[in-house]
C-alpha cells in the first residue's frame, strides 16, 4: 500500500523522516519527496510549501505521480475552539474554505457552483485515529477545520470563521489537500496540533510553540502508520 504523509513546512515533516531509514528524494515540480519503506507500507512524504495552491499540487503529485493511495496530513493549526489549548490534537471530520467567496452573487460563503463548502474526511480513517488516540492516551478532538491564504492573528477574522463555518481550528492547507483527494477518489485524514489562538499573540505563539506541536502531530500520524 502506498501512503503519502503531507505537512506544509519542513518542520512537520522532519519528525516523520528522521524516524525512517534508506530514505530516497525525487524532485518533482518543485519539491523534494521522500520516499522510504514502513514495514509493508510505500511510504511518500514531502512539505507542500504553505497555502492552498502549493498543498493542492503536493497532494495531486502525490497521488498521480506517486500512487498515493491513502493520504495523511500533519501539522500546525489555530485553534478556534476554546477548549483546543496548545499543543491539543484535532483530526478533521470536514473541511472548508473560509477565504472562497462569491456572496456578491448570492452564494454562502466557502462556495463556488458545482464545489461544496464542506469536504469530508474519510470516516475509516477516523475511526483508527480514535483508536490510535485511545490506546496512545491521548485527547483527540474530530471536528470543522477552516483553511485559507491567510495567517489569521485577530479575533475579528477568527471569531467570523469560526461563526460562519462552525470551525473548531484553521490553517492554510487542509481544505485543498480534502478537495483534490475527493476528486481522486484518495482517502484522507488531515491532523494538526494547535501551535496558537489565532488571535492577537499568534505570531508570537506559533514562533514558539511550532516544533513542538508538528512533533505532537508527526508522532500521532506514525502510530497511525502501525494501524494502517
Ligand atoms: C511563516 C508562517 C507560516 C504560517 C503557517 C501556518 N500554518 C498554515 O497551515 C498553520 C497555522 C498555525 N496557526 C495558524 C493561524 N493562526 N492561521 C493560519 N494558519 C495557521
Amino acid at each position: 500500500m502506498v501512503v503519502g504523509v503531507m505537512g506544509a513546512m519542513p518542520e512537520e515533516i522532519e519528525p516523520i523522516i528522521g524516524r525512517l531509514e534508506n530514505v530516497q528524494k525525487h524532485e518533482v515540480a518543485g519539491n523534494t519527496y521522500y520516499t522510504a519503506l514502513y514495514g509493508s507500507i510505500d511510504l511518500v512524504i514531502a512539505y507542500s510549501k504553505i497555502g492552498k495552491v502549493f498543498s493542492a499540487l503536493t497532494a495531486a503529485t502525490m497521488i498521480e505521480k506517486f500512487g498515493v493511495q491513502k493520504m495523511l496530513f500533519s501539522g500546525v493549526a489555530g485553534a478556534i475552539n476554546p477548549e483546543l489549548k496548545i499543543g491539543d490534537l484535532i483530526a478533521a471530520t470536514k473541511l472548508c474554505q473560509h477565504d472562497l467567496d462569491i456572496t456578491a452573487f448570492g452564494h454562502p460563503y466557502g462556495f463556488v457552483p458545482e464545489g461544496k463548502v464542506f469536504v469530508e474526511a474519510n470516516p475509516r480513517l477516523l475511526e483508527i485515529a480514535a483508536d490510535v488516540a485511545r490506546k496512545l492516551g491521548v485527547k483527540l478532538k474530530q471536528g470543522v477545520i477552516a483553511t485559507g491564504d491567510q495567517f489569521v492573528a485577530s479575533l475579528e477574522r477568527k471569531s467570523w470563521i469560526g461563526e460562519t463555518f462552525n470551525a473548531d481550528a484553521l490553517e492554510m492547507e487542509g481544505a485543498s489537500v480534502a478537495v483534490v483527494c475527493d476528486a481522486l477518489n484518495v482517502p484522507f485524514f488531515i491532523l494538526r496540533a494547535i501551535s496558537d489562538a489565532a488571535d492577537m499573540d499568534a505570531g508570537f505563539d506559533f514562533d514558539t510553540f511550532l516544533q513542538s506541536s508538528a512533533l505532537k502531530s508527526a508522532e500521532f500520524i506514525f502510530a497511525m502508520l502501525d494501524e494502517l
